[in-house]
């Protein structure tokens, strides 16, 4: 187990922990993707929710029409012109997801040891002993004795809208299933989840390329978030399908791990995906409990070393209807960071909670105090130790613009720099620093490029820049697309001009503050150090 980053480079003080967090424009370097929905669609809680530290918002198509969606994406656009904060937008797919379709929303009660039928006739109308499902291979796949979770969309497996199943007999194309708690089901849309067992639907369902087609293309999105990734194939047909729209092809692909098809394949998804997401959610309920752990430690170290970014799900479920997370929760935010994840994806409690606007907050509380800008930073990082196994890694010879990226970090931290500015046009040079963990932020100054399709130019950079905003410790800046992308010195100096005053600005940078700069010279990278004046 890679487990030496999670080594304290010194014992902490006690008395240090009661000292306040220093206040900083960048909010943590640890990252918050929130699922915007029912409870967090109105421009003033968007608003709210940019504020609190929220920098990618998920549409999550399971639930919802494309009309509900874009309304909530026309008030996310509003919301972040008032509030000045960037953010990305993430689509997140269907996939072979398995739901109960309750038309009518009636109520549904399950008893302890009663018997429920799950059958894939969809005329029939759901009650507490039939309940009628999207898939009508389920009665091949399972067999007596296996395991099926259901429960109101996102459920978080503890409460009592969620229940828990055992098939008891196969009737033909029906399930039968013993009730193993008591339970009641509310609203239009129970998932299931059958455990360690394969369904045979696609990953990329008829109604996810429906969705991509008219709401993704319309609205360009920077990450697709592949729900149910189980191989490497199927990232590479969504980024087939995303190619066929033009600026889709720009769009991320963060594959979803959500079970133990997934977690085999995780090495070939890892390199097919620009970013993994560690669907705790199902993946949690799929694995035995005392495995989950040993899962994020493995596949977090795996995507820090490919240098991909990470998502981690599932974190704080209880604040869906309470102001405080649970202990067990507070502490799991604050390693899943040490773990070395790039942000935490918030689901349920955004989306149907009572209070969005406060998970935000508190996760990225938590987030900062684990994070580089706070009082304990170095003592609970060890950054020392997690360079030094990176670059062995790596290995020898280094590429040289990962040599430059290492050197560029590692400056940083002698000097004791306040800040990185990367320059950069594709955002790579900006990953490649970000994958050696700079305890300080990085500048990621964006370079458009002017791009033609044969019919019209365009400036690359946008999704270069939002796409940064789910990656640890990267802040970008676009520059204007009116400085020539060749790197002359006049160029450089100008542009580096203007992000070292936006770095004033925000109070991350003062007078006399060191500065490692990463840009090209010509035709060679350089690192370099300035000391500002006053
Ligand atoms: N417009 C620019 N001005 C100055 N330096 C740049 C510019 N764009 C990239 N760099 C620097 O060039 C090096 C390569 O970085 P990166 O791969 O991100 O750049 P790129 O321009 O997107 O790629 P490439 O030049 O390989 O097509 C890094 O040192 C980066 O800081
Ligand atoms: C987010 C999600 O799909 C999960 O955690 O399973
Ligand atoms: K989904
Ligand atoms: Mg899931």
């Amino acid at each position: 187990m890679h487990s030496t980053n999670l080594l304290l480079e010194e014992p902490i003080r006690m008395a240090s922990i009661l000292e306040p967090s220093k206040p900083s424009f960048f909010p943590a370097m640890t990252k918050i993707v929130g699922t915007l929905g029912p409870k967090s669609r109105s421009v003033e809680v968007i608003s709210s929710c940019l504020k609190s530290g929220m920098s990618v918002a998920r549409f999550d198509f399971s639930w919802g029409d494309l009309e509900f969606h874009q309304e909530t994406l026309e008030n996310l656009k509003t919301a972040i012109k008032s509030t000045k904060k960037l953010c990305a937008v993430m689509l997140d797919t269907v996939g072979a997801e398995l739901q109960v379709v309750n038309k009518n929303e009636t109520t549904i009660s399950l008893e302890e040891n009663a018997s429920v039928v799950l059958t894939p006739d969809q005329g029939q109308e759901a009650t507490s002993q039939l309940l009628p499902i999207n898939f009508n291979g389920l009665a091949k796949a399972v067999k007596p004795g296996d395991t099926i979770f259901m429960g109101q969309y996102l459920f978080t497996g503890s409460e009592t809208t969620s229940v828990w199943l055992e098939v008891s007999e196969l009737k033909g194309d029906d399930v039968v299933c013993v009730i193993k708690n008591s339970a009641t089901l509310a609203g239009s849309l129970f998932t299931l989840h059958v455990s360690q067992v394969h369904i045979d639907l696609p990953t990329l369902s008829d109604s996810d390329k429906e969705v991509i087609s008219k709401w993704g293309a319309v609205n360009k999105i920077d990450f697709l978030s592949l729900s149910y990734t189980r191989h490497a194939e199927d990232v590479k047909e969504a980024r087939e399908f995303l190619s066929k729209f033009g600026d889709l092809q720009q769009t991320q692909i963060f594959a979803k791990i959500e079970n133990i098809e997934g977690l085999t394949h995780f090495d070939e998804i890892l390199s097919a995906a620009d970013g993994i997401i560690l669907s705790r959610g199902n993946l949690g309920i799929d694995l035995p409990p005392e495995k989950v752990f040993l899962f994020q430690k493995a596949a977090l170290f795996k995507c820090n070393m490919a240098g991909k970014p990470a998502v981690v799900t599932r974190v704080v479920d209880s604040m869906t209807d309470n102001l405080r997370p649970t202990r067990a929760e507070a502490t799991d935010v604050a390693n899943a960071v040490l773990d070395g994840s790039d942000a935490i994806l918030l689901g349920a409690e955004t989306l149907r909670g009572l209070y969005p606007v406060e998970t935000i907050s508190t996760v990225g509380k938590i987030c900062a105090e684990v994070g580089f800008l706070s009082v304990l930073a170095e003592k609970v990082f060890n950054q020392d130790i997690y360079f030094k196994r990176t670059v062995k890694l790596v290995g020898e010879p280094m590429s040289h613009l990962e040599s430059i990226a290492s050197s560029a970090v590692r400056a940083a931290i002698k000097v004791k720099a306040s800040i990185i500015i990367c320059f950069t046009s594709s955002g790579r040079a900006a990953r490649l620093i970000a994958k050696y963990r700079p305890t300080m932020p990085v500048l990621s100054v964006v370079i458009p490029r002017l791009k033609t399709n044969q019919l019209r130019w365009s400036f690359t950079g946008a999704f270069e820049a939002r796409q940064s905003l789910i990656v640890r410790g990267l802040f970008p800046m676009l520059a204007d697309p009116r400085h020539p992308a060749e790197a002359t010195s006049a160029t450089n100096e100008s542009v580096l001009k203007v992000a070292l005053d936006h770095g004033k600005a925000s109070g991350i940078i003062k007078s006399h503050d060191r500065v490692v700069v990463c840009q090209k010279v010509g035709d060679s990278s350089v690192v370099k150090i300035i000391e500002l004046e006053d």
